[in-house]
């Protein structure tokens, strides 16, 4: 076995022995963890932001790309909000333990069901250092060990956020298993990761289609895939045009990086002399390209052409494909060709439309009159979220608490044998 199979490995036993441990001890302790934790990252700031620096100056050296270097950054401001998605992990009811469905059977034994942690999850995530936070908190919250896999570029502030977590674990007599940062950015402990299925329940890979690809053909242990979002707003015949102007420029431009901003605008023929002229200024003025179909172009001049590869690009960047399609059956076509089930939205005031969107665009969240920005799991109520699951089993769409835990039957009896 070589040496970052082995390293891995070990990481995989000391995690599956953190979340047996998980199961005897007293509950109240996560929160106590979560919320010291808050104030320690609060207290070690400057050290988390030194590490950051390190980070994003390697970035800098390498010319990694503006979604790139806009996820690896942290600020004074973004460490606070990783402190708060503590503390409101902290404050969410916790999910296991609790008891459902308990029914008297008629032999006397009573069978119900109760909520538990899935075990030891390895996640597998872009550059981004609040996820490393995010990720441990919910993960611990809800009783599971995190096995955290974050992108090579932010090696060292990762370094710096578990080493917060596991001290605080320690302090408060927790096992620092529960939160282990892969230490090395050797993609061989990917690899590894995938092949452990006696030490790993389930793998979250979080990114684009490479990184999915090979866990997706790798991995035997079973995935919850978080895959790109190539996200449409289709503004129907029926939109408020003024409403449809600001959700459209809010999902592209309010932060181009993330997974849930809109790519592609679709656009009835319908309404698209009225909107898409004025429209098309808002997005030039703002900076961004607009690469659009020969319709498109003939209303905005500012348009360049729109190729075939652009209906299925996820950009992360001020660039927006724009299309004018014939309808609301044009447009549920387009999406079902060319998106990745991430979100879609409709604006329209049009009800029998936005019930036949909802119910016919098969993607993770569906919207009506909202920008794609909000599918996101604090928005949603989850307090914060591991990722989008883009995947339909177990859970689809933003994943909270209540996704990382699973059922189990219990009988409570008094001494009843089958007969
Ligand atoms: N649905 C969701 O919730 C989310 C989706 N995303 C998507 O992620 C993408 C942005 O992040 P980006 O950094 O480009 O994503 P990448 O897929 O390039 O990287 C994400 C992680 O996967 C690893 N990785 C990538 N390819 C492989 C491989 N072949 N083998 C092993 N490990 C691999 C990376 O490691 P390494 O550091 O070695 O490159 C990194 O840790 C976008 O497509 C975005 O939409 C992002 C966040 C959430
Ligand atoms: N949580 C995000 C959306 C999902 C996400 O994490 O995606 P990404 O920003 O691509 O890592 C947000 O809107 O803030």
């Amino acid at each position: 076995m070589d040496d970052v199979t082995a390293y891995v490995q070990e990481l995989g036993r000391t995690a599956r022995e953190a979340a047996r441990q998980m199961n005897r001890l007293d509950p109240g302790l996560k929160d106590k963890a979560l919320l010291a934790m808050a104030d320690r990252i609060e207290a070690e700031k400057s050290d988390i932001l030194a590490a950051n620096r390190e980070d994003l100056e390697r970035a800098a050296s390498e010319g990694l790309d503006a979604a790139l270097v806009d996820r690896l950054e942290l600020n004074e401001d973004r460490v606070s909000a990783m402190a708060d998605g503590l503390r409101q992990v902290a404050g969410l009811p916790d999910p296991v333990g609790a008891m459902n469905d308990l029914s008297m059977r008629p032999s006397g034994i009573q069978v119900g069901k109760m909520r538990v942690p899935l075990g030891v999850i390895g996640i597998i995530y872009e550059s981004r250092p609040n996820v490393t936070a995010d990720a441990a908190a919910l993960c611990l919250k809800s009783g599971n060990a995190a096995i955290l896999r974050g992108g090579k570029e932010a090696i060292s502030s990762n370094r710096a956020i578990s080493h917060i977590m596991r001290t605080v674990l320690a302090e408060v007599g927790l096992p620092e298993g529960v939160v282990s940062v892969v230490d090395t950015p050797d993609r061989a402990a990917v690899g590894a990761l995938l092949g452990m299925p006696e030490h790993v329940d389930i793998i979250i890979p979080r990114g684009g289609k490479g990184l999915i690809e090979r866990v997706a053909a790798e991995s035997r242990v079973p995935v919850i895939k978080h895959l790109e979002g190539v996200c449409h707003t289709y503004i129907d015949a029926d939109a408020d045009l003024d409403k449809a102007a600001d959700i459209a420029v809010n999902a592209k431009t309010q932060r181009y990086g993330t997974c849930n901003t809109m790519e592609t605008l679709l656009v009835d023929a319908a309404v698209a002399g009225a909107v898409l002229p004025g429209l098309g200024e808002r997005f030039l003025d703002a900076g961004v390209e607009l690469r659009g179909c020969p319709r498109t172009r003939e209303l905005v001049s500012g348009a360049k052409e729109a190729g075939e590869e652009d209906w299925a690009t996820e950009y992360l960047g001020p660039i927006l494909a724009v299309k004018v399609v014939d309808g609301l059956d044009a447009a549920m076509n387009h999406i079902a060709a060319y998106g990745s089930g991430h979100n879609d939205a409709i604006v329209t005031e049009n009800y029998t439309s936005a019930r036949r969107f909802l119910r016919e665009v098969d993607s993770s969240s569906v919207m009506v009159n909202a920008s794609s920005r909000f599918a996101d799991g604090y928005e949603y109520g989850l307090g914060a979220e591991i990722g989008i699951s883009t995947d339909k089993l177990h859970v689809r769409g933003p994943v909270g608490l209540e996704g990382l835990t699973t059922e189990k039957f219990v009988v409570l009896g008094s001494g009843q044998t089958r007969g």
